[in-house]
């Protein structure tokens, strides 16, 4: 029996909600200035709380869109700010949270749910699959040199925060979108917003004008080392360019920036070019690939309907969805898309590993390889490689 009960909360609750999560994840509660901004990053019925009848766990939501292979954008829900006070772990609460959430979303036609997870072994249970990467990537900034034949670019302006928090979200509502990128609406800009100014040293936007207005925007900082306090980071927070142009004259404005040493861009795509703009591309490192989207479908045959797919025969996969089981069952994957089927598949996956497979993150033959996917016809794993593949990786950028 449980001994908690679950419900939306009041936007005059969301600020306790605010302080517990904060609490789980080792913060102090939010300073009245500091609630003036993430009070409006809890989007009015977006967060549920469970009670015992104190507050005692939360999670929340906001609506968004997200890209999906083929240039797709489709209903997504971002989750976040989920924490259960310490007290009271490891007795459900989160499972609650969870399937009440994922329930809601899918009585609200959400296709998607995405997540940043603060442990890996967290979410899979709830049909969570690891779906976008990103890498950081550092460059030796007084040894690197753009190639003479890197796109030129254009004018590239330097703004403050204020003007930045203004210029910016439409730059990038204006980018064409890869897969995995999501909408930024209003209440994750305010998130940013948050993080952004509370830090110590000053953030700058570089904006990039094209020929069509501006098109690209680096956000960074620049901070001395705690252990070499001469060497300045230039470390850039949120980098997106409209066009080859764009990124060029970008990394061109910031290997231009006086009194750094390093500069360090926190999240890229896998695929990203910067090294093959570099005269020597030893001068730049990748320094980690980090996981980033857990993508949830809710709603299994819209999401597998709504993107394309490659060349290759006909697949079914037989899927299973033990907390949303209206998903389960065998979908065929073609070319020309995909539909509910019956009959034998060739493939049999549950839906956190279809979420991992999904936006071409991990091929089916790398998760049939480490035991994820059964192989019912050896035919359908290359043939799901080629239908699952995708022509750039997919990333989001977008961190909440
Ligand atoms: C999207 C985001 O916001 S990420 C931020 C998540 N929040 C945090 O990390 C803050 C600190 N941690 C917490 O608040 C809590 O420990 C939570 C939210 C991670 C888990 O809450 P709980 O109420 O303890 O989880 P609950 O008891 O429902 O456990 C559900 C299942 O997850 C497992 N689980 C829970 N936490 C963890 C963990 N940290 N690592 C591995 N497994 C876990 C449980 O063992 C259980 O497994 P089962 O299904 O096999 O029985």
């Amino acid at each position: 029996m449980s001994e908690f009960e679950i419900r939306t909360l009041g936007v005059e609750e969301h600020r306790a909600a605010c302080d517990l999560f904060r609490e789980t994840v080792h913060f102090p509660p939010a300073d009245d200035a500091e609630w003036v901004l993430a009070a409006r990053y809890y989007q009015p019925g977006g967060t549920l709380g469970a009670f015992d009848p104190e507050l005692i766990g939360t999670a929340r939501f906001f609506d968004a869109e997200l890209t999906v292979p083929g240039g797709a954008r489709v209903p997504m829900a971002g989750v976040t700010s989920v924490g259960v006070r310490a007290d009271r772990t490891r007795r459900g609460v989160l499972r609650a949270l969870m399937t009440e959430q994922l329930e809601g979303f899918a009585a609200r036609g959400v296709v998607f749910a995405n997540l940043l997870a603060s442990e890996a072994p967290i979410y899979g249970r709830f049909g969570y699959g690891l779906a976008t990467r990103f890498r950081v990537y550092s460059v030796d900034r007084h040894r690197a040199r753009l190639r003479p034949d890197a796109p030129v670019g254009g004018a590239v302006e330097l703004l403050d925060l204020d003007r930045a928090l203004e210029v910016c979200p439409g730059v990038y509502a204006g980018l064409e979108h890869r897969p995995g990128m999501m909408t930024r609406p209003e209440v994750l800009w305010r998130l940013y917003e948050l993080q952004l100014r509370r830090h110590a040293s000053p953030v700058k936007a570089a904006v990039h004008h094209g020929p069509g207005g501006p098109d690209g925007f680096a956000l960074y900082h620049v901070d001395g080392l705690r252990a070499h306090p001469w060497t300045k980071n230039l470390q850039v927070v949120d980098l997106f360019a409209g066009s080859a142009a764009a990124y060029a004259g970008l990394w061109r404005f910031l290997l231009g920036v006086d009194l750094v040493d390093r500069i360090v861009v926190e999240s890229r795509p896998v695929d990203d070019p910067a090294e093959l703009l570099l005269a020597d591309h030893r001068r730049g490192n990748v320094e980690r690939i980090g996981d980033e989207h857990w993508i949830r479908l809710v709603d299994v045959p819209s999401a597998l309907r709504a993107r394309e797919y490659g060349h290759a025969d006909p697949v079914v996969l037989e899927v299973y969805d033990p907390l949303l089981p209206g998903n389960s069952g065998g979908y065929r994957v073609a070319p020309d898309g995909a539909e509910r089927a019956e009959g034998p598949a060739g493939l049999r996956l549950d839906v956190t590993t279809l979420a991992m497979v999904y936006l071409g993150t991990w091929r089916p033959s790398a998760l049939a390889a480490a035991g994820r996917i059964e192989v019912r016809d050896p035919a359908a794993l290359p043939a799901a490689d080629l239908l699952f593949g995708t022509r750039v990786a997919a990333w989001s950028g977008s961190h909440f």
